[in-house]
């Protein structure tokens, strides 16, 4: 039996949409896998009732598929399913680098996060990689179809995770087919700005550059409380907040000394609107490891 802990993760950062993601610390999917002649798939842990365990439909089974690689999986969920924290990628994450192991294939971590993207596309409906590529490589990652690029940042991070649910299908459904020129010039700035603050490992940077006037309001409208958190989580000190991913979660940048102040405001405000919350005090996480073999 060989096994994988695949990290949570917060896709998109604001301007970064489909482009940019973090592996978190926690929470985490730890998949164990052993050969087998075909592919079968066991489900425990966070929201494990609402996720498949038809290899057709599970995105470790479609990397299985992918790889060629049957084997009996079996997944041990951290991250909540439609939480906005990469759940469907982080099983496909573990699954890559578990399946990759386990077959002594030797595929290169960008080989790698291209198969776990089909196993995304199987659930979502489109191989989106700005999850799985920091859940298998770690750190600050820009995503774009000719590669995949990692950047190892020390950025102290807060995802609050409310006790509701959005599904990337629907949050992708509200996203604009278009906008204006002025928005994408805002936009690039921004995407510029978050960049250069992870490279800089500067939280002022990193938050300005979290600033999106197109995605970013139209998924806020689907999560309950949220401008009351933002406003929240900005008077404790955070220099940047968005959604997370696809949401409900939601993401904020802060220095070390305001990240309890920052998770303890989110909470409190989603509380205060009626939706139970938790909060992971994080920073910019490494991606998935091999724990036993
Ligand atoms: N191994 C898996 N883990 C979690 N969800 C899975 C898995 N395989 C298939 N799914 C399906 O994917 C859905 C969750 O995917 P979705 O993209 O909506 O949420 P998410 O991955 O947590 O959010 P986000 O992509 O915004 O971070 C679940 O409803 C489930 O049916
Ligand atoms: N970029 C994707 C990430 C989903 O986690 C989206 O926002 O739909």
């Amino acid at each position: 039996m060989l096994t994988v802990r695949a990290p949570a993760t917060s896709a998109n950062l604001g301007s970064g949409f489909d482009v940019f993601g973090v592996a978190l610390d926690r929470p985490a999917d730890v998949v164990s896998v052993e050969r087998a002649d075909e592919t079968t798939i066991e489900v425990s842990g966070a929201g494990a009732q609402y996720i498949p365990e038809d290899p057709a439909k599970n995105t470790a089974g479609v990397v299985a598929a992918e790889l060629d690689a049957p084997a009996r999986i079996r997944i041990d969920k951290g991250v909540r399913p439609s939480s906005g924290l990469g759940s469907s990628a982080a099983s496909a994450a573990a699954a890559a680098v578990a399946l990759d192991a386990l077959y002594e294939r030797g595929l290169t971590g960008e080989e790698l996060v291209r198969v776990a993207a089909e196993g995304e596309a199987a659930v979502s409906g489109e191989a989106h990689a700005d999850n799985v590529a920091p859940s298998i490589l770690g750190g600050f990652t820009v995503v774009r179809d000719d590669g995949v690029l990692s950047i190892d940042a020390e950025v102290p991070l807060v995802a609050c995770l409310p006790e509701i649910v959005v599904s990337t299908r629907d949050a992708r459904g509200v996203v604009p087919d278009s906008t204006s020129m002025d928005d994408v010039v805002h936009t690039v700035g921004s995407a510029a700005t978050l960049t250069a603050g992870m490279q800089r490992d500067d939280p002022t940077l990193v938050g300005r550059g979290m600033d999106e006037h197109v995605v970013t309001p139209a998924r806020a409208a689907l999560i309950d409380g949220y401008d009351d958190v933002v406003a929240a989580a900005e008077a404790a000190g955070a220099t940047g907040v968005t959604v997370s991913g696809a949401g409900p979660a939601i993401l904020a940048a802060c220095y070390p000394a305001r990240q309890r102040a920052v998770a303890s405001a989110m909470v409190e405000a989603f509380e205060n609107a009626g939706v139970d919350a938790r909060a992971y005090r994080s920073s910019v996480g490494s991606g998935a490891v091999i724990v036993e073999k």
